[in-house]
């Protein structure tokens, strides 16, 4: 049946869709997270691209260069330290932001074999994914239900008109506590992802079962650990939602963790994330929920802290901001 979607068609089963908007809807608001099961993405899907990705991060640094992240389009790898949310810590991750879905942006056949053949389909799957949340937020928030749709129609089309991007990420090993560049001599502090808060409308997160990720649930200032439910697919709330909501869907502030332990740390992460953003000429509807009172802003953090002069700038504006602030 996914198949059949096309840019801004309606999800066909209305009643499903209404039910899941509500609840999305109540976790979004009251923790800004949510969680999906049965959304019908195998496993074996996400663990054939997690495996293609330690093969891309195993490639001689030379032939990684090929691929080095294309600031115009957000497409490529973006090797450890050239992405930080935290200014005070190194990051330690390798990610790859897949903006486009043309095989010649992938990595080459004979470098990582079968790359092109998993990331795609996959990219298709959260694609359509994100059209059901789409359209089941709409239904939850009051707005016809193809409004998002028609404001989110460019994903992944490559024709430069929506940012929103399929990223995979792997999380190499850290050495234990007691030894290594982790911890002493240079007093540089590690980390494995910054506190931030992603930038679009949602963002759809898989992670292996490493652990790691940490959330700060709306309203609260402390950090929560996010335990792994096999197969569940996260949705947390980004701040374009956050601003076109007036802060009743309030972006998750969230980070990851360098586990303590030698076992723990001596393992890789891996994880995908698809950020889901409107179209860059998007003009939302004003929202029947703005009439009511918007709570206040949640406690943290310089990323989240959106001003009226955020909220003025387009969402491509804000996309590129974000992007120089993070990127070296
Ligand atoms: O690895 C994760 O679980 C989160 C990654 C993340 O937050 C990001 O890339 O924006
Ligand atoms: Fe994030």
């Amino acid at each position: 049946m996914r198949s059949q979607y096309t840019g801004t068609d309606v999800c066909p089963m209305k009643s499903v869709v209404r039910r899941i908007g509500q609840q999305l809807f109540n976790a979004l608001s009251t923790k800004g997270l949510a969680v999906l099961v049965n959304h019908g993405i195998a496993d074996e899907k996400l663990k054939a691209v997690y495996s293609d990705l330690d093969n891309f991060c195993a490639l001689p640094e030379n032939c990684q260069a090929q691929y080095l992240r294309n600031p115009v389009n957000n497409h490529g790898y973006v090797k450890p330290g050239m992405e930080q949310f935290d200014a005070t810590a190194k990051e330690l991750r390798h990610s790859f932001n897949i903006t486009s879905l043309s095989a010649a942006s992938m990595p080459a056949q004979e470098e990582v074999p079968e790359f092109t053949q998993h990331a795609i389909p996959l990219a298709q799957d959260l694609t359509n994914l994100s059209r059901v949340v789409l359209q089941a937020l709409a239904y939850a928030v009051g707005v016809a239900p193809t409004a998002l749709l028609a404001s989110h129609s460019g994903m992944l089309t490559a024709d430069g008109r929506n940012p929103s991007t399929m990223r995979l990420l792997y999380y190499p090993p850290v050495p234990p506590e007691d030894e290594g560049y982790c911890c002493q001599a240079d007093a540089v502090h590690y980390t494995r992802c910054g506190a931030h808060a992603d930038y679009g409308t949602f963002t759809l997160l898989t992670q292996d079962s490493e652990g790691g990720l940490e959330v700060k649930l709306n309203g609260s200032d402390k950090w929560q650990k996010v335990g792994h439910l096999p197969g569940a697919i996260l949705v947390q709330a980004g701040e374009f939602l956050a601003a076109w909501t007036a802060n009743v869907l309030p972006a998750l502030v969230h980070r990851v963790v360098v586990p303590s332990g030698a076992y723990a740390r001596a393992r890789g992460r891996h994880c995908v994330a698809f950020f889901c953003h409107p179209d860059n000429d998007a003009v939302l509807p004003t929202l029947p929920l703005q009439a009511a009172a918007a709570p206040p802003p949640p406690a943290f953090t310089p990323h989240t802290h959106l001003t009226l002069h955020h909220r003025l700038l387009n969402a491509a504006h804000h996309l590129q901001k974000r992007f120089r602030e993070t990127y070296a």
